[in-house]
């Protein structure tokens, strides 16, 4: 799914009037038809919980009368309340005179702002994507007002205050929202951990924008939800062999950390990969051959820690970093790598703390290398902090460009760069994957699905991503998020890749 910045939203609009031949007030009932049935679906029966509409002078606020008409026409009795205008736009003005009487309208008086009861139901219809600047006077009082009155509040749109897709200043006053109902596409600022206070649950609703114009539109995001990925692991031939998924790698490991790298093993396996080679600190000899039988291992002459390069001619694709340590021997042991690897690499967790401690490495980096930081890891890398969270998708495009490499941020929504700078914003996931060595997980599948030369490098990487986020909730489903661990994971790995398996032709 294409992210659409608020100005293409607004094209978006235009498109779909001229296309379709309808006029914006018509596409302005759709979208509050798609949101009264979305709300509808989740109130209770009218007159049990007083229900307050906030509308602004542009068509964040037509909508928000519309949908107070609408609501009236199923039963309900809404009150609204408009902030005081001098140019309220067309459709406002179109549906304030379509109100019914009935519906009680009263102008928001700053000093005199109506008590909200805190089992009120509030609708957040005062800005959407036509916000142009930080909100103060009226406004902001307002905005302050509904977020202590503890009713439960759903945005339209965006919650107001909030820009569709850049930051804004920290001491502006923004809609707390419970829920956000928005329109045919995600908007970016949905995906920021610095907005999930405001934005809340979030939800898209279609009102089907011209496809055409969405079509031909470039974007530099993308939301990468099921649609996008169903299909795009090929079935496997009948007649494929161990040789056709690849002869991988893995260098990981240090004496205390010898777990990581057999999570990243079994997820290496359970990927699919044809053969997996690792390559381990000796002391972790037993438990690799005793936890992960199905893969050969290949200790290092060091007791704790990995020292020397096995020899790279017979792998597809090579995994470094996870429990690796950073010892300067094994800092050594990625200087060669990097310099004599001419295969996909994989670069996470200790293989990236090292780059960052030894940025004079960066350079090296293979083209179309995977790396797979997580915000810390990520600081590390660039060598300085973020601003914020739009000023970290910046550096991390740029990162990627620069070095010509795939680089994943981790977290929620788990956000993969492509050597072009465009950004892909994973769906699945949840916060019960924030546990020790879902990393791992998560590099040794990427690993198996770099080595399937069946997968551009950019589909194994949001293959893996959304695989390992759907195996998390899978998972999730079964142990509760508290409850997750890492190896769990790994048990969902292969049934999800299954699900996501693209089905041959029916006859
Ligand atoms: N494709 C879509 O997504 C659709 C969007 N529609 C709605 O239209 C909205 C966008 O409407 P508009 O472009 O009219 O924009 P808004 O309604 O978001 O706000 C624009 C109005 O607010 C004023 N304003 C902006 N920033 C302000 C500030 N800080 N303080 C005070 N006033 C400020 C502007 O001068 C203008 O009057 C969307 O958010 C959505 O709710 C729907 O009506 C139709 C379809
Ligand atoms: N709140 C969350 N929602 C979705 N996914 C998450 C969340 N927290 C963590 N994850 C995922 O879990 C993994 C954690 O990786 P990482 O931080 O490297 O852990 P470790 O180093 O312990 O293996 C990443 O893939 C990340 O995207
Ligand atoms: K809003």
């Amino acid at each position: 799914m294409k992210i659409l910045t608020a100005a293409q939203t607004r094209q978006a609009d235009a498109a779909t009037l001229q296309a379709e031949g309808i006029t914006s007030a018509e596409l302005m009932e759709r979208a509050a038809t798609a949101f009264c049935e979305w709300l509808l679906n989740r109130l209770p029966l009218p007159g049990q919980r007083p229900i307050y509409i906030f509308c602004g002078p542009g068509n964040n606020g037509g909508d928000g009368l519309a949908v107070a008409r609408q609501l009236h026409e199923a039963g309900y009795q809404p009150q609204v309340w408009g902030l005081p205008a001098a140019r309220p736009s067309a459709d406002f003005t179109l549906n304030r005179r379509r109100l019914p009487t009935e519906v009680p309208y009263q102008e928001v008086d700053a000093k005199k702002l109506p008590p909200l009861p805190a089992h009120a139901l509030v609708i957040d219809a005062l800005f959407g994507t036509g916000l142009s600047r930080p909100l103060t006077g009226a406004a902001a009082t307002l905005v302050q007002h509904l977020n202590q009155s503890g009713a439960a509040i759903v945005a339209v749109d965006l919650p107001s205050g909030l820009f569709a897709d850049a930051p804004q200043s920290p001491d502006s006053p923004v809609v707390r929202a419970h829920h956000t109902v928005s329109f045919e596409l995600p908007k970016l600022a949905f995906l920021l951990p610095q907005n999930a206070e405001f934005v809340g649950e979030w939800e898209v609703l279609p009102i089907h924008l011209d496809s055409a114009f969405i079509h031909n539109t470039s974007v530099d995001n993308y939301f990468v939800d099921d649609n996008v990925i169903r299909g795009r692991l090929p079935a496997r031939s009948k007649f494929s062999h161990k040789g056709t998924f690849g002869h991988v790698l893995l260098l990981a490991g240090s004496r205390g950390k010898i777990g990581a790298s057999v999570l990243a093993a079994r997820a290496c396996l359970r990927g699919g990969v044809g053969l997996l080679t690792v390559r381990i600190p000796a002391v972790g000899y037993h438990i690799m051959q005793t936890s992960a039988p199905e893969a050969m291992t290949l200790a290092d002459p060091a007791t704790d820690f990995v020292t020397e390069l096995p020899d790279l001619k017979p792998y597809a694709a090579i995994g470094i970093g996870p429990g690796l340590g950073q010892e300067h021997a094994t800092c050594e042991v990625l200087r060669q790598l990097l310099r004599k690897a001419n295969v996909p690499l994989v670069l996470d967790a200790d293989a990236l703390n090292l780059l960052g401690a030894n940025p004079g490495l960066l350079p090296l980096l293979p083209r179309e290398s995977l790396l797979t930081p997580h915000p810390k890891e990520f600081e590390r890398l660039v060598g300085k902090p973020a601003r914020d969270d739009y000023h970290r998708l910046e550096q991390l495009r740029t990162f990627a460009r620069e070095y010509k490499c795939y680089c994943v941020l981790k977290g929620a929504y788990t956000t993969l760069a492509a050597p072009d700078g465009t950004l892909y914003f994973n769906s699945t996931g949840n916060p019960g994957m924030a546990t020790g060595g879902s990393g791992d997980v998560l590099t040794g599948l990427l690993l198996a699905l770099r080595a399937d030369k069946r997968l551009s490098p950019l589909d194994a990487a949001l293959l893996g991503l959304y695989a390992h986020g759907r195996a998390g909730d899978r998972a999730a489903q079964q142990t509760g998020e508290a409850g997750l661990v890492a190896g769990d994971l790994v048990r969902f790995i292969g049934p999800v890749l299954q699900e996501l398996t693209a089905t041959p032709p029916r006859l």
